[in-house]
């Protein structure tokens, strides 16, 4: 059989030089200018909305975009920002402020960092009890608590003021009292949401960025990769949630009053609009989103047919997005988001894969690499693994073999922390790892690939590669500073090593190509070289050869013996008998979810119990 291209081949390089900085560069050029182009103060403070709402809208992309995680209450972090700060400056600092106006200019920083603590802990607050809930479930729950967050504004009314608010909020002046022009509010808010614009945008081209894009695009995967999937989805609720509570404390400002008519629940299906009309999962879409809306929004108040109809606004959004997801699902600007800037070298590097020397090995002992005991998987009424034991020894490819539906999917999942075993042991160089997550059982050194390729079809091969080796760059917190060189050094060593990977699995020249636009050969050889990236001291490869032809199946036998040879150990689950034959030292054969053969391929062949299994009455 021959691999036939379904999509065209789409090669996707980093930008380099002047044309990164156009985006960048167009927000200030228009930013700074716009106070002193707009006609009249009344278009300075659309403009400073629109800020605002930028702000916003770029917070919500990290969740929405970012993470693929909906938040449908978003706006209750806006509401503890506004809230934070109108408690902190009228009531709790409302007299020092009287004598002193210039007190808000040490106020503010503190009203900033408390409104980043309280909304981060209502972030991880609605986050953590959604870690686990996704779709319809996941936006019931944040509708929810937004709601929440709202209710209890207007009813706490020693706190809040209840329905009428907190007015005499201090302006965002130099004096801190007194009539503060339009244009000084603006630019106040224009540099927050520039130092905002770029924290958001330094964490996206961090390997936190990547590691949220790959929960995105397939969250099992990344956290066979090694990736802490949970602790990084909270991590894409906190930041979400602190940029809207800093934004909050500076729309508050800019109103000087704030009570629950400031923020309706209409406001949340607005933010969400806006990051998917501009473009969700891209850095600029949000930005161009919220401007165009705002303006768009005060230019259309002037039509008496909205002026008699103000709900014709929110419409006439809705109807823009529906017809622009027909035109352009991926927003204004749908431009792929670059996930490293790092380079490597123009030609193939020397094929390497970082090996393991057993001699020198902290952890050798006489102990079986993986040693599965009485493992049993239930599915409900069905038995999918029944009392199987068996051990992988060092230096081994151990076929795993067995009619369809014999349990040998089931019984990767289980060693890989996919699923979690019934019943049973499973020991990794001595270690009982059958009740950790995936994530902690990748970075014990446990790399898979799956039944059906599953890379991440919207990055590049390099990008794919990268998330392989997310757990190398640095500790968690390091990974938040990507503009610091050392950071970008470890980034630059982990792609010359996923280039000589790339090598060592023949597949360099597809460096730069998008994952969706590789064959199916490729696509196998790039999802092994991914999970060999985590470096990997056993691997498990669920039927790589399904859907080769016979010399790529030739090719494969080829890769897995050199796989082996730089001391990782191999578990094949294949139906090609020819490359399960010559590929492996033993064979295990599995049949209705219990062991039925153990041994060397020559016995395994003649095993008549084998033979009557696999073919039935063929066997004869
Ligand atoms: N998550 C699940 N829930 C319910 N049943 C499952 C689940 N996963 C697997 N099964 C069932 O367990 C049995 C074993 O399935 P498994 O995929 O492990 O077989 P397999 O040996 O890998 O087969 P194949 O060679 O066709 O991939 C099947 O009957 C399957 O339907």
């Amino acid at each position: 059989m021959s691999n036939t291209r379904t999509t065209p081949i789409v090669t996707i390089k980093p930008e380099l030089g002047l044309h990164r900085w156009i985006w960048p560069g167009l927000f200030l050029i228009v930013g700074l200018i716009a106070p002193l182009a707009l006609p009249g103060d009344k278009w300075i403070r659309v403009a400073a909305l629109a800020l605002v709402y930028v702000a916003l809208a770029s917070g919500l992309n990290i969740l929405v975009g970012l993470t693929g995680l909906l938040d449908l209450g978003y706006i209750a972090f806006f509401i503890v920002g506004a809230y934070t700060t109108a408690i902190f400056t009228v009531n709790t600092f409302g007299p020092l402020l009287e004598a002193n106006p210039l007190a808000l200019w040490w106020i503010l920083p503190i009203s900033v960092l408390v409104a980043i603590v309280l909304a981060g802990i209502a972030g991880s607050i609605i986050g953590y009890p959604t870690l686990r809930a996704r779709g319809d479930y996941l936006a019931i729950m944040t509708l929810g608590f937004g709601e929440i967050v709202r209710i209890v504004s207007i009813n706490w009314t020693e706190f809040t003021g209840g329905a009428v608010g907190i007015r005499n909020i201090p302006p965002l002046g130099l004096t801190g009292s007194g009539v503060v022009p339009p244009a000084l509010t603006y630019y106040v808010i224009f540099v927050v949401v520039a130092i905002l614009l770029l924290l958001l945008a330094s964490l996206i081209a961090s390997p936190v960025g990547r590691a949220w894009v790959a929960i995105r695009e397939d969250e099992l995967v990344a956290a066979s990769m090694g990736i802490r999937t949970r602790r990084y989805k909270l991590l894409a609720y906190v930041v979400g949630a602190s940029t809207a509570g800093v934004i909050g404390v500076f729309f508050a400002h800019m109103n000087q009053f704030v009570n629950p008519d400031s923020f309706t629940l209409e406001d949340n299906f607005i933010v969400l609009s806006l990051v998917i009309l501009g473009g969700a999962g891209t850095l600029w879409g949000p930005v161009l989103g919220a401007v165009l809306w705002i303006f768009f929004q005060a230019v259309a108040r002037d039509f008496s047919v909205v002026q008699e109809h103000p709900e014709f606004r929110t419409g006439i959004l809705a109807l823009i997005v529906i017809v622009l997801m027909i035109l352009r699902p991926g927003g204004i600007v749908s431009k792929r988001l670059e996930l490293t800037r790092a380079r490597g070298g123009r030609a193939a590097p020397p094929a390497a894969l970082h090996s393991f020397d057993a001699s020198d090995d902290p952890r050798r002992t006489d102990e079986p690499v993986l040693a599965v005991r009485e493992l049993k998987q239930v599915f409900g009424g069905l038995t999918a693994l029944e009392s199987v034991s068996f051990e992988l020894r060092r230096g081994e490819v151990l076929g795993l073999m067995g009619p369809n539906g014999a349990g040998k999917s089931t019984l990767l999942n289980a060693v890989s922390g996919v699923t979690r075993a019934t019943a049973g042991s499973i020991e990794f160089y001595g270690e009982r790892i059958e009740q950790l997550e995936s994530s902690a059982v990748a970075t014990r050194g446990v790399a898979r690939t799956f039944q059906t390729v599953r890379l991440f079809w919207d990055m590049t091969v390099l990008e794919n590669l990268l998330v392989g080796g997310h757990t190398r760059l640095a500790g968690f917190v390091p990974k938040f500073l990507s503009p610091f060189p050392f950071v970008r050094r470890g980034e630059r060593r982990t792609v010359e090593e996923a280039e000589a990977v790339l090598a060592f699995t023949d597949t360099w020249d597809c460096r730069d190509r998008r994952a969706s636009s590789l064959d199916a050969y490729q696509q196998r050889r790039v999802e092994i070289a991914r999970a060999l990236m985590t470096r990997p001291r056993m691997l498990l490869l669920d039927e790589p050869a399904a859907g080769l032809n016979e010399s790529e199946t030739r090719d494969l036998a080829r890769l897995i013996a050199s796989i082996r040879a730089a001391g990782v150990d191999v578990i094949l689950i294949e139906h090609d008998m020819d490359l399960l034959m010559t590929a492996s030292d033993r064979i295990v054969v599995l049949d209705h979810g219990v062991i039925i053969a153990d041994g060397p391929p020559d016995e395994i062949r003649r095993n008549p119990a084998v033979l009557e299994a696999y073919l039935g009455s063929d066997a004869e």
